[in-house]
């Protein structure tokens, strides 16, 4: 029975879904899980749909990459940092902002550089920023972790949620972190979504957008056994959240005002780490994932592991990602 789970598990392409519970349904989806781009990343991470390139950005953080894959030409770029490059997003004033290390930077995709706009963590030569997001004031929230000697092992509780404000000054919220992750405001912008991995938790707080202050953590799920560990996440259009499973191999879609969770989507690939929406009207969704921390025969049995999947006949959308203000 196990091995035969496992085996379904590791089935791509169209799989039929039956939603609701009508008989004879009522509405049928197609879910369709793609391997679009193979890239073998060590620890893809960070995906952010960029709408005026038609293209998806993202990072591969111990190979201290951004790349940004063309959805139309099929073609990837990708510039190398000096430093593991956790999370990439959009600027207003243009190009792309990025936690390099422990900086927050401003990047230039032409000619390739990175200058320096705050620091954080200075006196904490281990860490490095984990994954990081712009919120919808323009604000790029990012958090700390203590770099790995292996996945998931590290010297606990040394992180920090920070976040870069437009005139560059850096607001810390709290420390004690230990995997700093997936982040996402509600629709309504009044909460604040957080997880830090090893909590299995999924969090909320209170937001006040004005001022960029959060209040008021609670837990609004707590991961099954077979989930494994919380990873990045982002909302949907329905206000429903998508988080991606490290060890996994899934993205589940979570109610955060009930608890439940609504749908799971499994990947032929276990080590899932963020998801983001992307493609036309934000209809598709994108997974990046890690080859690092698999096995020979974990990665004989994923040959993918590392690449880039498209997940599509979702029925649901997401948001333009927010372009940092500063
Ligand atoms: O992708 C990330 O967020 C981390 O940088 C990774 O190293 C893994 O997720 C982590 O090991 C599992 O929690
Ligand atoms: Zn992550």
């Amino acid at each position: 029975m196990l091995q035969f789970r496992k085996m379904q598990s590791r089935k791509t392409g169209a799989l039929k879904v039956t939603e609701g519970h009508q008989s004879p349904p009522m509405t049928m989806s197609s879910i369709k899980i793609e391997c679009v781009l193979r890239e073998n990343c060590h620890c893809g991470e960070s995906p952010v749909w960029e709408e005026a390139s038609n293209s998806l950005l993202f990072v591969d953080i111990p190979a201290k990459k951004v790349c940004r894959w063309n959805a139309l030409s099929k073609q990837v770029q990708r510039v190398t940092l000096d430093a593991p490059v956790s999370s990439v997003a959009l600027r207003q004033a243009g190009g792309y902002v990025a936690t390099v290390g422990t900086k927050f930077c401003a990047l230039n995709w032409e000619d390739e550089s990175a200058v320096v706009l705050a620091a954080v963590d200075k006196d904490k030569k281990n860490n490095r920023f984990n994954d990081g997001k712009v919120d919808p004031a323009g604000r790029y929230f990012a958090g700390t972790m203590a770099e790995e000697t292996a996945p998931a092992v590290l010297e606990r509780h040394q992180g920090s949620l920070y976040a870069l404000f437009a005139d560059h000054h850096v607001e810390k919220y709290f420390d004690q972190v230990d995997i700093s992750n997936g982040l996402d405001w509600s629709l309504d912008h009044k909460i604040f979504y957080y997880i830090d991995s090893l909590s299995y938790s999924v969090d909320a707080f209170d937001y006040d957008l004005q001022t960029g202050k959060i209040s008021n953590r609670r837990s609004i799920y707590k991961m099954e056994k077979e989930e494994h560990i919380p990873d990045g996440m982002c909302i949907d259009t329905e206000g429903k959240l998508w988080v991606a499973c490290y060890n996994g191999g899934r993205v589940i879609r979570l109610d955060p005002e009930t608890g439940k969770r609504l749908q799971t989507v499994k990947l032929p690939v276990d080590k899932t780490t963020s998801c983001c929406f992307g493609g036309k009207d934000y209809s598709e969704m994108y997974v990046t994932c890690a080859r690092d921390g698999l096995d020979p025969q974990g990665l004989l049995q994923q040959p993918e592991a590392g690449g880039i999947f498209k997940i599509t006949g979702l029925g649901v959308k997401g948001l333009p990602p927010y372009p940092y203000a500063g």
